[in-house]
C-alpha cells in the first residue's frame, strides 16, 4: 500500500497584528515566531479506513476541499489543541499536505486550503503561512495564504529546549475579541516592529513580556511558574493557553514546575521545514489495518 507521511512543526506565535481584508485567502497576521518540534505527523494511505486523530475541524474542512473520499489518515501530535502552539494549523497542514501528496495536488495548493479552512474555523491567522514558508525564528512579513504572497522570513535558531505547559485551553475567538481590552493595535504593531527590525531570541523575549502576556495574561498559577522556575531562561512567555519556558538545560525547570503541580511537555526549537515522503508499506501491510497503521 502507497502511503505519504508529511512532518510540520508546532509554532508558538508570540507577536501577531491581524489583517482582517474580508477573504480568507487574504487574511492573515503580520507576526513573529517560534518553530518547536517534535513534529506533528500524518499520514495518508491510498485505502478506505478514514480520519484517526484530534478531531480538528479546520482539518477535515482542509481535507474535503482537496477531494477527500474518507482515505485513511492518521495524525498524532505531540502537544494538545487549544493550549496555543498551532496544534490546529499544524494538524491542518500535515493532513493536507499528506493526502494533496498522495493525490499529487500541489503542496502551495494544500497549504492554501490549510489556510483558509483555519481562518474559516477560526482557529488561526498567520500560523500555516509561517509553517509553510518559513522554519526556525520566523517573521510573517506578508499576510493571507502562501499562493497569494503571504510570506514569513525564517532565521535559524540555537538548539535549545522549550519547556511547555498547557494551563488552560482558550478558543482563538475568543482571544482574538478579548486581547483588544488589554493591548492597542499600536502596541502589536510596535511589538512586532521591533523584532522585524532585530530577528533574536532577545527581542521576541521583549515582545513576549511588553506585548504577548499583556494581550493574554497569565493566570495565578503560571505566574507562580515563571516566579519560580525561570530564572535561568532565554525567554519565558505565557501565550493563550500555554507557558513555555526556553532554556539551555530543560531538567531543572521540569522539576521545579513539578514541585509546584504542573506537568511540562518538552519541546525544542527547531529550524527543519515541514516536509512529506512516500511510505510504501507493502512489507507491513499486515500491520496496517484500517485504524493503526
Ligand atoms: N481536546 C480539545 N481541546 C481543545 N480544542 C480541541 C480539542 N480537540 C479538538 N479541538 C479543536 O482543536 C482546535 C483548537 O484550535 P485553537 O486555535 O484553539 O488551538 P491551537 O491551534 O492549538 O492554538 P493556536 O491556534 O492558538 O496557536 C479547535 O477547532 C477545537 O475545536
Ligand atoms: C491568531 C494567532 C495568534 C492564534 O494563535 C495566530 O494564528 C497568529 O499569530 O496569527
Amino acid at each position: 500500500m502507497k502511503c505519504v507521511e508529511a512532518r510540520v512543526p508546532l509554532h508558538l506565535s508570540i507577536v501577531w497584528v491581524p489583517v482582517v481584508r474580508g477573504d480568507p485567502l487574504h487574511d492573515g497576521s503580520l507576526g513573529a515566531g517560534l518553530m518547536l518540534e517534535p513534529p506533528v505527523r500524518a499520514l495518508a494511505c491510498n485505502a478506505p479506513g478514514g480520519y484517526h486523530g484530534p478531531k480538528i475541524p479546520p482539518a477535515l474542512r482542509c481535507l474535503r476541499s482537496l477531494g477527500w473520499n474518507n482515505e485513511f489518515i492518521r495524525v498524532e501530535t505531540p502537544y494538545p489543541p487549544g493550549y496555543g502552539l498551532a496544534v490546529s494549523g499544524a494538524v491542518t497542514l500535515a493532513a493536507c499536505l499528506a493526502y494533496a501528496g498522495l493525490r499529487a495536488i500541489s503542496s502551495i495548493r494544500a497549504a492554501d486550503e490549510a489556510h483558509v479552512a483555519e481562518v474559516l474555523e477560526g482557529t488561526g491567522l498567520g500560523d500555516v503561512t509561517a509553517l509553510y514558508t518559513a522554519w526556525g525564528l520566523e517573521v510573517r512579513v506578508e499576510p493571507g495564504a502562501p499562493g497569494v504572497g503571504g510570506r514569513a522570513e525564517a532565521h535559524p535558531v540555537e538548539e535549545l529546549w522549550a519547556v511547555a505547559v498547557p494551563v488552560r485551553s482558550v478558543d482563538t475567538r475568543v482571544l482574538l475579541r478579548e486581547m483588544w481590552s488589554r493591548v492597542t493595535q499600536d502596541d502589536a504593531i510596535h511589538a512586532y516592529e521591533a523584532v522585524r527590525r532585530e530577528p533574536s531570541l532577545e527581542s521576541l523575549a521583549r515582545a513576549a513580556r511588553e506585548f504577548t502576556m499583556r494581550a493574554t495574561p497569565p493566570p495565578e498559577a503560571a505566574r507562580r511558574a515563571i516566579a519560580e522556575c525561570s530564572s535561568r531562561a532565554h525567554l519565558v512567555v505565557y501565550k493563550k493557553g500555554s507557558l513555555v519556558i526556553i532554556v539551555d538545560e530543560p531538567h531543572n525547570t521540569i522539576e521545579c514546575l513539578e514541585k509546584i503541580g504542573l506537568r511540562a511537555i518538552l519541546l525544542r526549537l527547531t529550524n527543519t521545514r515541514p516536509f512529506t515522503r512516500w511510505i510504501d508499506l507493502r512489507e507491513n501491510v499486515k500491520q496496517c489495518s484500517h485504524t493503526t497503521c
